[in-house]
């Protein structure tokens, strides 16, 4: 991409994508990826198993580079910046996340220990005024009891729910939530669907986007929809514009009715 196609408004923009590709051996991860996030956005990437929808999260996550295009992210592009000190803008929030926490680790710890990018409490001493707003944190998504508790031993959404707390914990511009309801029960799923709607109408948050497989997991209170299939963009906008049975079923490869009730979204086989 030249110098001149980056648009004037890029500092408003946290990502931005221009013909984007990911190649991988001979495949095409990702093709023709055009794509902007403004400050006040609060973004569901929704796609099925391969879609390509992890891949462009790393790259806003600044966890790798495109193979062609340009990546903008926080106004830094990808490629001319260091991605070490771009990351910790970002909290990225994914199982991939979770798989590398000691499961002996207090949950206090795997909160408070993002503001030093490490994973495990190791021997850093932390203020206690990071430890307070860990507590915080925790208190708002609903499970500040379980500070004290290991992360090995909490259920699957408490888990979670730790995660996000943990990519909170930095103050970050914007915020990755890789399939954050995945392996949650109906319950689990609704009380974290809550709490992202939440966190999506709160105007101090950071702008989000989230990842998901399913329609039942948008939350309300976020803006705008992109489809991904087979590594290119079906539809994206507003969520009311882009998200139809038609675009569902283009997106999933067969036919999909979808169906509203109230500020949720449901799908099934036409
Ligand atoms: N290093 C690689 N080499 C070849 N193919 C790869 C590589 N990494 C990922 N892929 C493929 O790229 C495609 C997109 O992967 P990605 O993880 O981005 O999809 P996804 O939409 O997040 O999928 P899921 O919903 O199943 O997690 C998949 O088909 C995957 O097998």
């Amino acid at each position: 991409m030249s110098e001149q196609s980056v648009p004037e408004n890029i500092d408003d923009l946290v990502v931005h994508m221009a013909d984007v590709g990911v190649r991988r051996g001979g495949s095409k991860l990702l093709n023709g990826i055009n794509w902007s996030v403004e400050l006040d956005e609060r973004w569901v990437i929704l796609g099925g198993n391969g879609a390509g929808k992890t891949t462009l999260l790393r790259m806003a996550a600044a966890e790798m580079h495109p193979s062609s295009g340009a990546v903008h992210v926080l106004g830094e592009q990808l490629g001319k910046v260091d991605m070490f000190e771009l990351r910790p803008r970002v909290g990225f929030c994914s199982a991939a996340t979770a798989n590398r926490i000691p499961p002996d680790e207090k949950v206090v710890d795997v909160v408070v220990s993002a503001g030093y990018a490490v994973m495990g409490r190791w021997r850093e001493e932390y203020e206690s005024l990071d430890i307070g707003r860990a507590q915080e944190l925790l208190d708002g998504l609903g499970i500040g009891r379980f500070a004290d508790r290991l992360f090995g031993t909490l259920s699957e959404g408490e888990r979670k729910r730790t995660l996000i707390a943990r990519a909170l914990m930095t103050d970050p511009e914007l915020l990755l939530l890789d399939e954050p309801a995945a392996g949650l029960d109906l319950g689990g799923r609704e009380d974290l669907v809550a709490k992202l709607t939440e966190l999506a109408l709160d105007p101090d948050a950071p702008a989000t986007i989230l990842v998901t497989h399913h329609v039942e997991e948008i939350p309300p209170g976020f803006t705008h929809l992109m489809l991904l299939s087979s590594g290119a963009v079906v539809a994206q906008g507003l969520i009311d514009d882009v998200l139809t049975s038609e675009n569902l079923s283009a997106a999933f490869g067969q036919q999909l009715l979808l169906e509203r009730s109230g500020d949720r979204f449901f799908a099934r086989r036409a």
